[in-house]
């Protein structure tokens, strides 16, 4: 589904040149869920640019299915840290957006907004502004709107980073939930490698200076992903196990 090929993107510095990513390759399935992690500048965010057609790599390629990635396309939806809601939108409005920019009439386009929006568990705030809901509910709302304009791809950076620890926990059920239902192809960068675990068919384990990928981790636990699955032992061994391929780092001089 999608594929990346020895990727590898500098940027220039003042007399030098920084290797954000070094020689990145990974593929991921059709419907996988794959979470990226690991510790700050390790290129999680350009890799995702990348996959997003924001950027272009200067070294290798990455492809959807087959095809080279050449800019943003509607078969990728993106979801950032920051809630990026149109403020003066209400909910129903802000996740209709993307399917008034595609020309979905009007009677289609008010049926599929009003789906997601009962599938990320806002119906009862529809027709609230951004402004009315709490930072949770404004990042479901971005999910919902991500979802309406049926991308087979959700490319998620840190979209519960601005959250408290307890609705975070929440949102990552709730995540999981939708997804069950709306099977999509999942890339999602956190820093947090209990979230990480939580989430993923698959943990990917990034390391800087070169960024590039250190270990992936199967994880080989089943959905639905419970409170009970999170405090036991297996969710704890994979947990460690990536914990210590992120912090346990060799630095580089
Ligand atoms: N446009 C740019 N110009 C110059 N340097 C850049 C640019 N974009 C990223 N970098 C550098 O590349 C490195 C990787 O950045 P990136 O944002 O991808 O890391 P990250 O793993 O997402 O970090 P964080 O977790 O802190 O967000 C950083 O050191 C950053 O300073």
């Amino acid at each position: 589904m999608i594929t990346i090929d020895r990727v590898g993107k500098s940027f220039a510095m003042k007399n030098d040149r920084f290797v954000a990513l070094e020689n990145v390759s990974l593929e991921v399935a059709e419907n996988e869920f794959v979470t990226i992690v690991g510790p700050s500048g390790c290129g999680k965010t350009t890799l995702m640019n990348i996959l997003a057609g924001l950027e272009t790599p200067d070294a290798g390629q990455a492809l959807v299915r087959g095809a080279r990635i050449t800019g943003p396309g509607p078969d990728r939806g993106v979801i950032f840290q920051q809630y990026a809601l149109f403020p003066w939108l209400t909910v129903r409005k802000n996740v209709e957006f993307g399917l008034r920019t595609a020309g979905v009439p009007n009677p289609e386009r008010r049926e599929r907004a009003q789906h997601f929006i009962d599938l990320v568990g806002l119906h009862d705030f529809a027709d609230a502004l951004p402004r009315m809901l709490s930072g949770g509910m404004k990042q479901r709302c971005a999910i919902a709107r991500a979802y309406a304009v049926n991308p087979s791809i959700l490319l998620m950076d840190e979209p519960f980073g601005a959250v408290d620890a307890l609705t975070r926990v929440r949102l990552q059920e709730q995540l999981l939930q939708t997804w069950s239902q709306e099977k999509r192809t999942v890339v999602f960068i956190t820093h947090d490698v209990d979230e990480a675990v939580f989430l993923a068919n698959r943990v990917v384990v990034m390391a800087a200076r070169p960024g590039r990928i250190v270990e992936i981790v199967d994880v080989d636990l089943p959905y639905p992903r419970t409170e009970e699955l999170r405090l036991s032992p297996d969710f704890t061994a994979l947990r460690n196990r990536v914990w210590s391929a992120v912090y346990h780092q060799e630095p580089v001089a």
